[in-house]
């Protein structure tokens, strides 16, 4: 009889009970503070971006054949160490994508709001246009924005994709940061943004990075706020988590503790990604998904009526129903001022958030069907 696989499993992995049971002997782990002698007889590691999988960490694991994150980003994996050691690893690209665009968006409609503008009127630039910013872009593309997709590094590999120039980036209204972050290449965006790059936005640049907080130079942002204090900043994520500068977080319109993607579906998906991961990787037929666990949601489903446009203050109450910014922002920020130790604690305690892509929103004409489908929601007469 072959040997139950002994799976190791973060314990902030959503559903992975419900998803491994059948595949093999589940063991739970500390993020934070696994050792390499904890997970030594492992075959399977499975992880979000709280374990550092180094090569020390692996160093004892002699058994171990399959590493995975169940989230988007990867620089918390070294994949030189486990290449070396013939160990298959792999990431959950896109699982949480929807879940990051619903944070940007929520955004978006505030700050038009409050600032009595039409998202119409303005330039959006993303930058990184791959899980995160090709569905921004659909959005903001939605909402009659002028899109500006910068990824010279699709463009290279990509040959229906053409880049815009990071000058037009700097020149935008609105710049949007989605991309993974990276050091000692043409392309690395550790501290992308920096002295040179803000001196170049406008006076009221809308300012958001939900991607990794290295790849802003924060204390050029610092500067940047004094020179240009009509700016408004959207910060998910920041330098140094989890002992982060309450400075810059002061300085965000909008601050939160890394929790962009952390949609209820987007963890769900990250570890039903890995189910199917491992499934193929042992050859073992898939027997879950996760619709069988993800709960109802409160409100599943609105009617919008037939004289209903496809307008901004409509679109902005929809978004916010489903999920809103500012609620985060209070949450956050009044936690950080009294015990700024808390990060960590904040983002394990994050209540239960849904997505725009599990709202049915009726409206009887195709055309404005379509554009809501374009901005993520289930969309039918
Ligand atoms: N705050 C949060 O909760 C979340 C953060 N993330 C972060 O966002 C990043 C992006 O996520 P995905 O879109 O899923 O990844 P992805 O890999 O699908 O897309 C990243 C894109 O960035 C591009 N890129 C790389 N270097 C670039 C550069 N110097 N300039 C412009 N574009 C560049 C790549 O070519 C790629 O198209 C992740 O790596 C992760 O670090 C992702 C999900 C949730
Ligand atoms: O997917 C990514 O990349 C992210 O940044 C995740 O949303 C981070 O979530 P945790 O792994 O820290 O729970």
């Amino acid at each position: 009889m072959a040997t139950e696989l002994q799976i190791y499993i973060e314990d902030s992995l959503l559903y992975a009970e419900e998803f491994f049971k059948d595949v093999g002997n589940i063991t739970r782990f500390s993020g934070y503070k696994v050792q390499p002698q904890d997970i030594s007889d492992a075959d399977v590691l499975l992880t979000r971006s709280t374990t550092k999988v180094s090569r020390e960490l692996v160093s004892q694991a002699k058994n171990l054949k399959f590493v995975g994150t169940a989230t988007a980003g990867y620089d918390h994996i070294d994949g030189k160490a486990l290449e070396d050691k013939g160990i298959h690893w792999t990431a959950a690209g896109g699982c949480n994508a929807d879940a990051v665009a619903d944070y940007v968006l929520s955004a978006l409609f505030i700050i038009a709001q409050e600032s009595m503008f039409e998202l119409a009127d303005k330039s959006v630039a993303v930058v990184g246009v791959g899980e995160v910013g090709s569905r921004i872009v659909e959005r903001v593309n939605a909402l009659g924005c002028q899109v500006i997709a910068y990824d010279p590094v699709r463009a290279q590999n990509d040959a229906s994709f053409t880049s815009a120039s990071l000058d037009e980036v700097l020149a935008a209204d609105i710049i949007s940061c989605h991309v993974p972050l990276t050091h000692d290449n043409e392309f690395a965006t550790d501290k992308m943004f920096g002295a040179a790059q803000f001196a170049k936005m406008r006076e009221d640049v809308i300012f958001i990075n939900a991607c990794r907080g290295e790849i802003v130079d924060e204390a050029a942002l610092k500067t940047h706020m004094q020179a240009k204090p009509k700016t408004k900043l959207v910060l998910d994520v920041f330098d140094n988590e989890p002992n982060i500068d309450l400075e810059i977080m002061e300085l965000a319109m909008f601050a939160s503790p890394h929790i962009a993607g952390h949609s209820l579906e987007g963890k769900a998906r990250g570890t039903e990604m890995l189910y199917f991961k491992l499934c193929d990787f042992f050859g073992l037929n898939k027997q879950h998904q996760l619709h069988d666990f993800l709960p109802p949601m409160r409100v599943d489903n609105i009617d919008l009526a037939a004289s209903c446009q496809f307008e901004q203050s409509i679109l902005r109450k929809i978004t916010h129903l489903v999920y809103d910014i500012r609620d985060d922002n209070v949450w956050f920020k009044n936690a950080m001022r009294q015990d700024a130790s808390q990060f960590k604690s904040l983002r394990r305690s994050y209540p239960i958030r849904r997505e725009m892509t599990s709202l049915v929103v009726r409206h009887p004409a195709h055309d404005i069907q379509d554009k809501l489908t374009q901005l993520s929601l289930r969309a039918t007469k």
